[in-house]
This record gives structure tokens, C-alpha cells and sequence, in this order.
């Protein structure tokens, strides 16, 4: 038995970390069998800077929901993580940190161990992600020094799309902006990446195809994809375009910019923190940038703050479908996309002349499959997994 005991304890491990906007996830994974990740932990300090709330889940049952006043930011809940890790899990041997990094910039299209160069390129993108990039970085500094030894693996957002044809990677500036790196990144690959993973599990027919997938979480982001090749993307440069999310503005006239400078002589901070901070939801409603809190209020601010969002979907389904000259598939995932049946409904409701035609009972159902059986177009939900494409990363590399 204490032999036994000796040789699970010294079994090989890999965390993977996900700083979002709104939340810190995390896994920790046993490498099994030709060093595949089998899940042992997994969870989440949700809305950091509101009411943060520690929730996880381990493979055997055991679960934690507890609320925790202390940790408001997102280095107080990497901090609050790394105690978790000491209270919950036992004596493991962690291998390899593998952390989820927004922005690769031009440079990065594949996962990468981080030394103190790659440390250095990563910080030189804060500029173009200001919300999520301090916070990968924080947590590789965090995780290199609760864990020594162990590899830091960073994992890219911008990676899935580097296939994307030229017309889908630049503006119409000069070029001295794209050589500069002024690009269309897109974000939330190692989500697309994630959910094109399992929709070649569970229908290759479709993989093949021509798929929209709309990551619908604090952050929203829609992508399309075909033949498991990402295309095009409602986000470009930064984390500020294409749909209102829980607090940034999503696609805005570059014009209005212009004018909140001339015109109100706001300075440059100030309206970074409107669009990034102030927006979306939040400010169209004026009350809240969580989709649950909207719905649960049904106000008529909260009402139009949905209108919005669900019209901005549509109208952006209707986009990428264009990009993709047809569409076979629609793709809900994140955190509203997988549990907001009302917001589906919705967008799917203004979709049927394109072929979408859902099931309201299996979408109340948060079932896989949630058009009908006539519908030309397949919806599905697919919870997605972004630390389950960092881990398999980091058990490949550390
Ligand atoms: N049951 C639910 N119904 C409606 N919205 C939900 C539900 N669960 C989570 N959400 C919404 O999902 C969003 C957070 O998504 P998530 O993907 O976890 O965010 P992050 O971008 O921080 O990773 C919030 O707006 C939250 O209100
Ligand atoms: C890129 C991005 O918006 O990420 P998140 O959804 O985690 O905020
Ligand atoms: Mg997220």
C-alpha cells in the first residue's frame, strides 16, 4: 500500500493556468498513458473585481464553492490559486506549467517554452492587450516561483489564427503598419482551437465544413473556420473589436475616437479605460457586464444592452458567413454561449433565412445538438476547454 501510495504521488503533472478578463481558471492534469492529460482538479475564481467566487471540481467528486472577499484582482487570485493548490492537493510532482497568453504578436504561431527572451518579447505586447496580458504574465512570474523547476509553457490566443488569407490580416493603412505589427490577430484561438478539436470527434462531416464558432463569454469573439482552418475573425488587432462584450465596446467607428479626442479632449488612458472598462453591456446598460445579472433583471436598460449584443451576433454571423461563402455549422461556446439558452434563442430566432433553424427544447435542454432534425445549418454547444489545449501542449513540450 505506502509503495502505491509512493508511486501515485510521484506521478508526472501539468497545470495549465487561463487568465480571462473576468476570471482566473485552472486545471491540474495527471499525464498518463503516452503522457495524456487525464483531468484531476479543475476550476475557477470567477468575476474577479465584482464578487469573486472560487469554484473547482476534482475527476473523483470533491467540489469547492466558496466566496472569497480577499481576491478581488487578478494577481489576489493567482495568489489565492497558488494557497489552494497547498490546502487541496496533495504531495504531486508538477512537471510543466503550461499558461494561457493572449497575444503572440506577429512572432509566435505555436506554443513556447518561456525563458527570459520570450519573457521579454510577451511583455513587449502589453500595449496591444492590456486587459489579459499583464495578468499571463503575472501568473508565469507566480507559477515559476510556487513551483521551481518546473517548465513555463505559454500558449497563444493569436496562434489558431495565423491562417487567416491576407484580406483577413491587415487594414487598409499603409504598409509600414502591418510591418510594424498593426494586424488582424484574432483572439480566443485556443478556444476555436478547443471546440474544432471536438467537432471532429463527435461530427468529422462537419469539421470539413464551413463552421462559425461564436465564443460568447466576458470577452466575445466569432470565428470562422473551415475544414478546421481558421478564416476570418470578429477580432483584430486587439481584444476591442467585433462584438460587445462584458465591458468593451466591440467594432466602433474609428471616427468616434477621433472625436472623444478633439472634440471632448479626452486623453489617451482615459479612453482606453471607456472602451475597455465602460462599455458593452455594461455601459449600454448601465448597470452590469454579466449576462446572467442582465437577464436576471430584465429592466428595459438591461433589454437594450441584449438587443444589442444579439443583433451585433447576427449581424457578424451573417459577416463570416460570406467569408466562408456559405455555412454548414453555428457554434456556441463560452460562458454564455454554453449556458444562456434565452441568448441562443435569440440569435438563432433573426438566423432562419440562412438556414438556421433551432429546437427550443433541446437548447432549453443545453443539449450537444440544438437544431432540428430539417434544419440545413447544424447548431450545436460545445463547452469549450482552453486549459485542456494548454495541458496537452505542456505534456508535449515540458
Ligand atoms: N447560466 C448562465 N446564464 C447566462 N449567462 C451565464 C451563465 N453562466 C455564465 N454566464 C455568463 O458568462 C460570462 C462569463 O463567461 P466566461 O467564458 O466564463 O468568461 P471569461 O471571458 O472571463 O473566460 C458572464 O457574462 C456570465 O454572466
Ligand atoms: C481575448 C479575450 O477577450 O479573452 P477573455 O474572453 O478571456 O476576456
Ligand atoms: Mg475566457
Amino acid at each position: 500500500m505506502q509503495l502505491r501510495m509512493k508511486a501515485k504521488s510521484m506521478a508526472e503533472h501539468v497545470l495549465a493556468l487561463n487568465a480571462g478578463s473576468s476570471s482566473l481558471k485552472f486545471a491540474l492534469y495527471e499525464l498518463v498513458e503516452d503522457r495524456r492529460p487525464s483531468m484531476r482538479w479543475r476550476g475557477q475564481i470567477e468575476r474577479l473585481g465584482d464578487a469573486p467566487r472560487l469554484l473547482a471540481q476534482s475527476a473523483g467528486g470533491r467540489s469547492v464553492d466558496r466566496q472569497l472577499s480577499g481576491a478581488k484582482t487578478h494577481d489576489e487570485a493567482i495568489s489565492a490559486f497558488l494557497e489552494l493548490t497547498r490546502e487541496y492537493l496533495p504531495d504531486i510532482h508538477v512537471r510543466a506549467v503550461g499558461h494561457r497568453v493572449v497575444h503572440g504578436g506577429p512572432v509566435y504561431s505555436e506554443p513556447v517554452v518561456v525563458d527570459e527572451h520570450v519573457f521579454d518579447t510577451l511583455s513587449g505586447f502589453i500595449p496591444f492587450a492590456p486587459l489579459h496580458q499583464p495578468y499571463s504574465l503575472a501568473g508565469i512570474k507566480a507559477a515559476a516561483a510556487a513551483f521551481p523547476g518546473t517548465t513555463q509553457i505559454a500558449c497563444f490566443d493569436t496562434a489558431f489564427h495565423r491562417t487567416h488569407p491576407w484580406v483577413n490580416d491587415t487594414f487598409a493603412l499603409p504598409q509600414r503598419f502591418y510591418e510594424k505589427g498593426v494586424r488582424r490577430y484574432g483572439f480566443h484561438g485556443l478556444s476555436y482551437d478547443y471546440v474544432s478539436q471536438k467537432l471532429k470527434e463527435i461530427a468529422p462531416g462537419l469539421y470539413d465544413g464551413r463552421v462559425v464558432i461564436a465564443h460568447l463569454g466576458n470577452g466575445a469573439s466569432m470565428c470562422a473556420v473551415s475544414g478546421g482552418r481558421a478564416v476570418a475573425s470578429t477580432m483584430g488587432f486587439s481584444a476591442l473589436d467585433g462584438l460587445p462584450m462584458g465591458t468593451r465596446s466591440g467594432q466602433l467607428d474609428p471616427g468616434v475616437v477621433l472625436y472623444m479626442m478633439q472634440q471632448e479632449g479626452m486623453e489617451a488612458d482615459e479612453i482606453a479605460e471607456l472602451l475597455y472598462r465602460k462599455s458593452g453591456l455594461l455601459g449600454l446598460s448601465g448597470m452590469s457586464s454579466d449576462m446572467r445579472t442582465l437577464l436576471a433583471a430584465d429592466t428595459p436598460d438591461a433589454r437594450k444592452a441584449i438587443e444589442y449584443y444579439v443583433f451585433r451576433i447576427r449581424r457578424e454571423l451573417g459577416a463570416l458567413s460570406a467569408a466562408l461563402e456559405g455555412i454548414d455549422a453555428l457554434v456556441f461556446t463560452g460562458g454564455i454561449g454554453e449556458n444562456a439558452a434565452r441568448i441562443r434563442q435569440m440569435v438563432c430566432e433573426g438566423m432562419r433565412w440562412i438556414g438556421i433553424d433551432m429546437d427550443p427544447n433541446r437548447n432549453a435542454d443545453n443539449a450537444t445538438v440544438l437544431s432540428t432534425d430539417f434544419s440545413r445549418v447544424r447548431i450545436l454547444a460545445i463547452p469549450t476547454n482552453e486549459e485542456m489545449v494548454i495541458a496537452r501542449a505542456a505534456a508535449r513540450m515540458a
